[in-house]
């Protein structure tokens, strides 16, 4: 057994040159004041000679009556006395009402548990979810009652110094990635622990996992963040954006309000004379001056205006947004490129390909004549309902695709597909003459042809023979459903054949898609809230950033030392800094998040962790609740003051 130290802990407060307004409160006697020992370890070695108060054995001292002389952890903790913490609401404005682009942002709306904590303020003594101790603490010194009149620090009882191993050992207790269950070490006695529900995680911790059903056998720590795959999906997108792939070269440097032109699709064939527009029409990624965002540019060469009333149909397309066609956003003529150009700017979606490109292509279509497997129906049913609610929109609108054909479907994402094209033909092929009806039948037939090519792909648009021979392609790959669908597609064009008739017949299947499309938004929903969580963290971290080792402020260099940046610089160490018993590094990630998203959760958190100052002879138990005011106090005065300069 270890015999208690000579030289007794210290509690140090480090020099504060803050003067509180605080009223101090009075002590309370000694003797009626709980023994930290017994409120931190359970037991007190030298009950004999000390001199605070000790439960009756069997007790638990705080779920004691009101009246028993237990002292709340409120009086002691590093928050009841002395302490200069200046509480947001008091102190400069409210961070949420800060708006604008500067550090202010950080200011996330401040997380106010709704349940248990919601009371604690007024209850007697809450209980402090610091697990479990080790058998050295068991040994540990007891704390020898405060001998000075320091104001705040003293008010913590000593302990001997524990190491920050120890720390992230035993206070922390349990990461993320050991699961939830705390398992005592052998020797250790059943007294030293907390019952099993005083040792669970808090309620008020945030950082909770996705949704069981979503991540069946998934790894914990990978739930912290964004699947690999999303992640990479979204890089790649960024990339595809913005990335300078350096051919450029004979662009002209600006076309209208568009700058830095970059070539879409195959270079070989991207000045071939489109099939389905007649012209030349490359297509362009470019930056717009206006607002600074990347759209789509399709240049159709050899363009001239012969009716200005052409343009009239794009008003009508720019009035169109819906999630199955990819947005007009304005078209013009120019001469920027040397020649008579008209230029239809759409939206921009990177890395789209086209639903020729993936399913139409030779290769693909030989890879599925030797599996001889046709494209999966469910997947066909996808396009079907995504394409039939894009024309029902435009049908509505009273317009007409067009141009509906495998080459002018973009596939913008997993199974999601987007008309294209939308608007050049009302523009090139001008034509008041002719009933927007016919058109609107041709987009039927088109759309036929276009499914009926993807689930045979010998099919040939035009022969009748053809058409039977899919039509009993179809009958024997494929459901009756879909076969319907597509022979009444294909039928001929009568009044009765409506777009509203292909969502009858699609019926069902609709609620199918319906169904897929709810369970990817669930899981897109669970993989947010976990980057929800890395917001809250980063944010925190940026605030401790800004105040950590901060050189000088308002002329005194040792600002970030003291008052209540020094708890800020020993909170950084319990984080970041922890070590091994034999004093190597403890990079553990799940205790970094679960600290600083208790931490950022903690605005009444009572929830209890020890600092240790460097040279391991001063310690201060503190409150989450207490670091998080230390935190919002420090920075808003680099803020207040950063703001007082800018006027
Ligand atoms: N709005 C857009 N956003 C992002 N990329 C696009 C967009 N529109 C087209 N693209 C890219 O440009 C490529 C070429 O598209 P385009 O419509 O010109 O196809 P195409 O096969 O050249 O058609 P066609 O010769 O029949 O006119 C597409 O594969 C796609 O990668």
């Amino acid at each position: 057994m270890a015999a208690p130290r000579a030289n007794a802990i210290q509690i140090v407060r480090p020099p504060d040159n803050v003067k509180t307004d605080l009223p101090e409160k009075p002590k309370k006697d000694a003797t009626q004041r709980l023994c930290r020992n017994v409120l931190i370890y359970g037991t007190c070695r030298f009950e004999q000679s000390c001199p605070y108060y000790h439960p009756p054995p069997g007790t638990d001292p705080l779920t004691a009556p009101s009246t028993a002389p237990v002292a709340s952890p409120t009086k002691t903790s590093l928050s009841a006395h002395a302490t200069p913490f200046a509480s947001p609401e008091t102190k400069g404005p409210s961070l949420s009402t800060i708006s604008g682009l500067g550090a202010e942002h950080l200011a996330a709306p401040v997380f106010v548990p709704k349940t248990a904590m919601s009371d604690t303020s007024s209850s007697p003594a809450p209980l402090p979810s610091t697990t479990p101790v080790s058998t050295e603490w068991a040994n540990a010194a007891p704390f020898s009652p405060p001998s000075d009149g320091m104001p705040s620090m003293q008010q913590h009882q000593q302990h001997p110094p524990l190491p920050q191993h120890q720390q992230h050992q035993h206070q922390h207790g349990i990461g993320y990635d050991e699961g939830l269950g705390f398992e005592p070490q052998s020797g250790m006695e059943g007294s030293m622990f907390m019952p099993p529900a005083q040792r669970r995680l808090p309620e008020y911790h945030m950082y909770t996992g996705p949704l069981p059903h979503l991540a069946p056998g998934r790894q914990p720590m990978h739930s912290f963040f964004i699947p690999d795959d999303t992640r990479r999906m979204i890089h790649s997108r960024q990339e595809a954006t913005f990335a300078n792939p350096g051919i450029s070269q004979g662009l002209p440097a600006e076309v209208h309000v568009y700058h830095s032109l970059v070539p879409l699709g195959n270079p070989a064939t991207m000045n071939n004379v489109s099939r389905m527009f007649h012209h030349p029409g490359p297509v362009y990624r470019a930056t717009s001056t206006v607002d600074g965002n990347v759209y789509c540019l399709r240049r159709l060469e050899g363009y001239k205006l012969s009716n200005e009333n052409a343009f009239a149909a794009v008003e009508t397309w720019r009035q169109i947004r819906h999630a199955n066609i990819v947005g007009l956003r304005e078209a013009f003529t120019t001469k920027a490129f040397n020649d008579n150009s008209m230029v239809m700017v759409y939206d921009f979606h990177p890395e789209s390909t086209t639903i020729a490109e993936e399913w139409l292509n030779p290769d693909a279509i030989a890879h599925r004549r030797q599996a001889g497997v046709p494209i999966p129906e469910r997947i066909v049913w996808s396009y079907v309902i995504q394409i039939a609610n894009a024309l029902k929109a435009v049908h509505t609108a009273g317009l007409a695709v067009r141009c509906l054909d495998a080459n002018k479907i973009l596939i913008t994402g997993k199974n999601r597909v987007r008309i294209n094209g939308v608007g050049i033909l009302d523009v090139l092929s001008f034509d008041k003459k002719t009933p927007m009806g016919l058109y609107q039948q041709e987009d039927l037939l088109n759309f036929g042809q276009l499914v009926m090519s993807l689930c045979a792909d010998f099919f040939q648009p035009g022969h009748a023979q053809s058409v039977a021979q899919g039509l009993e392609y179809i009958g024997r790959a494929y459901s009756l459903d879909l076969k319907n669908l597509v022979g009444y597609l294909l039928g001929k064009p009568t009044a009765l054949k409506t777009i509203d008739e292909v969502l009858r017949l699609a019926g069902p299947r609709i609620l199918n898609e319906l169904d897929a499309l709810q369970a990817y938004n669930d899981t897109l929903e669970s993989e947010l809230g976990a980057e929800v969580e890395n917001g809250r963290v980063a944010r925190m971290l940026i605030k401790l950033g800004f105040i950590n080792e901060r050189p000088e402020f308002e002329m005194d260099p040792q600002w970030s030392e003291s008052g209540d940046r020094y708890v800020l610089k020993l909170f950084r160490d319990y984080v970041f800094h922890q070590v091994s018993p034999d004093g190597k590094p403890v990079v553990d990630l799940s205790h970094v998040l679960t600290v600083l998203n208790k931490l950022d959760a903690g605005a009444r958190s009572r929830e209890k962790i020890m600092l240790v100052s460097r040279d391991s002879q001063s310690c201060l138990v503190v409150e989450y609740r207490d670091i998080y005011k230390c935190i919002e106090s420090a920075y808003n005065e680099l803020r207040n003051a950063g703001k007082a300069m800018r006027r």
